[in-house]
Parts: structure tokens; C-alpha cells; sequence
């Protein structure tokens, strides 16, 4: 067998040209959505990741401001500039990239965005809202892997899947939304013991763990659908939690890393900010 790739970067493409058409439309009612992004520090893949944030509203028309702080910024400056931004009518979506240096406690930043204007969905509010199934802000990454699987046909209802990797940004709410759908729901972590046993049973398996080509080919169920999450540098190359070379000739649809998840990631983001505009400009 081999396995289809699955082209997030198509994908998300073809969700940026609709998204495109919204916010055209949302111009013809004099809104612009707008997108604050908070980067503190010097880590290079953050700063890579928000140019490519900053990109991608440029290209759709959604006006966006990167507060770029230097990584001795103190908590209470942080909080000044996110009460700002829960102000400021300019601004729809607020998000901090993360991770955040370690004398800021996230927790506190997280809780100081309005849950209006919590694009990531990281606002324990909106969190809360996601497990107990009410309309919210989708955290991008998880809410990505979901419009995968959906277009590329590939069933959740009824199906067992496991996901590896138990972080708040990614297999703790991807959890719930696969819950959502009806699937049967794994999380494996680091302490899992004979890890194995458990991603053999997976139709859909998720690595997001950051351990490089972690998941390999006799981890995975003949015909799976394998979803990597997993960014890791290598040489300057980027590659995945899943031995993609391997695992492509087992599974039966498959992410490549990087065009996989990454992309969908982005896409995600424009379409909550695109929410959050027209929700607080009704
Ligand atoms: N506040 C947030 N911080 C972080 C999030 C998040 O959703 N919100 N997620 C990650 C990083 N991330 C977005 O911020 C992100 C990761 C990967 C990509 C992406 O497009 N990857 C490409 C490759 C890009 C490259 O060449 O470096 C791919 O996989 O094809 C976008 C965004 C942690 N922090």
C-alpha cells in the first residue's frame, strides 16, 4: 500500500481564497479585521512563524500589528499592552506567540486577552466552552487537523483514534474536538508504557509529541490515517514525529512535514480573526 499525501498547503490555500472573499465582503460594510500578535524574544522558529502570520493577512487584506517586545519584558508591560489591544477597535483577534520566556507566567498573559478577541482559543474560558462542546475560537492547530480529515474524506465518526502527545496546544483540545465528532478518543504520552499496543489500534493516529521520526512503520495499523503534528530541525531541515519514508507504505493517507499540518495552522488563524470581526462588528 501506499498511502495518499495529504496537501496542506493546497488545503489551506484553498481556504485562504474563501477567506479571501469574506473579508471583500466584509470591506463593502467598511470592516477590516485586524490581528494584534505578541512575540517576545529572539527564538528564531517564533519569528519565522509570525512573518508568515503577518504574511497571510497581508495577502487576504486583514490588517495586522506585530508587537515585537525583547525577551526581558516584564509580565506587568506584557499585560499593558494586552488590556491596550482588548481596547483598541482596531484590533479583532490578539494572540501571543508562544512559547514565552520562562519569568512570564502564561498563564496570566493568556487570561488577560478578552475571550472575544482569543483567536488561539487559549483563554481558559474559551477552553472550558471546547470541552463542554459550546460554540468558541478553535485553537488553530487542532481545528487544522480536523479540516485534513474532512477534506480529504476521511471518517471520525465511530473511528478509534489515538493521539500522541498531551500539550494544551495541541493533543488535550484535538482530543476534545475528535470527541466532538464521535471518534474514540486515545491521548498516549511519555509515560505510556508499551506505547506500541496503543498506536496499532489507531484508524486515525496523531503524533505531536516533537520527537523526531518517533512513529515508525510497526507502530502503525495497515490502511491508518496518519496525521503528523510534529516540527523538528534538523540540519536546517524540518522534519516530523512520523518516519514519513516508512509510514507512507503502511498507512493509507498521510501529512508530510513540512505542507502538512503547518499550513492549516495559519489558515486557522485568518479564519478565527475573520470570526472574531464579524462577531464584535455585529
Ligand atoms: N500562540 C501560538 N503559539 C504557537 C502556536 C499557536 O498555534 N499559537 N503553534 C506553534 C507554532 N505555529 C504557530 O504559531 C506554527 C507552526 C508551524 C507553521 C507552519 O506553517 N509550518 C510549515 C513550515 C514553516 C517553516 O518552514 O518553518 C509547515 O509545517 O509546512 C505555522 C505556525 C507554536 N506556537
Amino acid at each position: 500500500m501506499t498511502a495518499t499525501v495529504i496537501d496542506g498547503k493546497k488545503i489551506a490555500h484553498a481556504l485562504r481564497e474563501r477567506l479571501k472573499q469574506e473579508v471583500a465582503e466584509l470591506a463593502a460594510h467598511h470592516v477590516q479585521p485586524g490581528l494584534a500578535v505578541i512575540l517576545v524574544g529572539e527564538d528564531p522558529a517564533s519569528h519565522s512563524y509570525v512573518r508568515g502570520k503577518e504574511k497571510a493577512c497581508e495577502s487576504l487584506g486583514i490588517y495586522s500589528k506585530v508587537y515585537r517586545l525583547p525577551a526581558s519584558v516584564s509580565e506587568a508591560e506584557l499585560l499593558h499592552t494586552i488590556h491596550e489591544l482588548n481596547e483598541s477597535s482596531l484590533i479583532h483577534g490578539i494572540l501571543v506567540q508562544l512559547p514565552l520566556p520562562s519569568h512570564i507566567s502564561e498563564s496570566s498573559i493568556l487570561l488577560a486577552i478578552s475571550p472575544d478577541k482569543d483567536v488561539d482559543g487559549f483563554h481558559l474560558m474559551n477552553v472550558g466552552k471546547l470541552q463542554t462542546g459550546l460554540p468558541t475560537f478553535l485553537p488553530c492547530t487542532p481545528h487544522g487537523v480536523i479540516q485534513l480529515l474532512q477534506y480529504e474524506n476521511i471518517p471520525i465518526e465511530g473511528k478509534h483514534a489515538v493521539i500522541v502527545g498531551r500539550s494544551n496546544i495541541v493533543g488535550k483540545p484535538l482530543a476534545a474536538l475528535l470527541l466532538q465528532h464521535n471518534a474514540t478518543v486515545t491521548i498516549c504520552h511519555s509515560k505510556t508504557v508499551h506505547l506500541k499496543n496503543f498506536t496499532k489500534q489507531a484508524d486515525i493516529l496523531i503524533a505531536a509529541v516533537g520527537k523526531l521520526r518517533m512513529i515508525t512503520a510497526d507502530m502503525v495499523k495497515s490502511g491508518a490515517a496518519v496525521i503528523d503534528v510534529g516540527i523538528n530541525r534538523v540540519n536546517g531541515r524540518l522534519v516530523g514525529d512520523v518516519d514519513f519514508e516508512e509510514v507512507r507504505h503502511v498507512a493509507s493517507a498521510i501529512t508530510p512535514v513540512p505542507g502538512g499540518v503547518g499550513p492549516m495552522t495559519i489558515a486557522m488563524l485568518l479564519y478565527n480573526t475573520v470570526e472574531a470581526a464579524k462577531r464584535l462588528e455585529s
